[in-house]
């Protein structure tokens, strides 16, 4: 049974583990929120040219880069590839949203 100031210890551990996760959480949201301005971008360019909201091709190679990544960072390249899908889902959609109102 540990002793109250070996909990105390472990709790101020927590803590300080849990300010960097904090900090780790703040940074991937601002990360995600600056790559949803640039693929806005690429969004009306692509509305404004007739382009398709998808591209099959660069998502393939975007999760082979990615998981390649995953792999050397000891990150489960399934969870990245998982992870990748999602946000590319949610950008085709902003996609498909954008050439609407362009009247495509
Ligand atoms: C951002 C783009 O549009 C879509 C979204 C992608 C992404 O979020 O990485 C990749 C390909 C496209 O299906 C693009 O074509 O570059």
């Amino acid at each position: 049974m540990p002793d109250i100031s070996d909990t105390e210890a472990a709790l101020q551990q927590l803590h300080s583990i849990r300010q960097s996760i904090d900090n780790i959480d703040a940074a991937v949201i601002h990360m995600l929120a600056e790559r949803f301005k640039f693929t806005q971008q690429v969004g009306a360019l692509k509305a404004e040219h007739g382009l398709p909201p998808a591209d099959p091709e660069r998502e393939r190679e975007q999760i082979q880069r990615l998981r390649g990544l995953a792999e050397e960072s000891h990150l489960d390249p399934a969870f990245a590839e998982k992870f990748l899908n999602f946000i590319i889902a949610e950008v085709i959609h902003h996609h498909e949203r954008i050439a609407g109102e362009n009247g495509r």
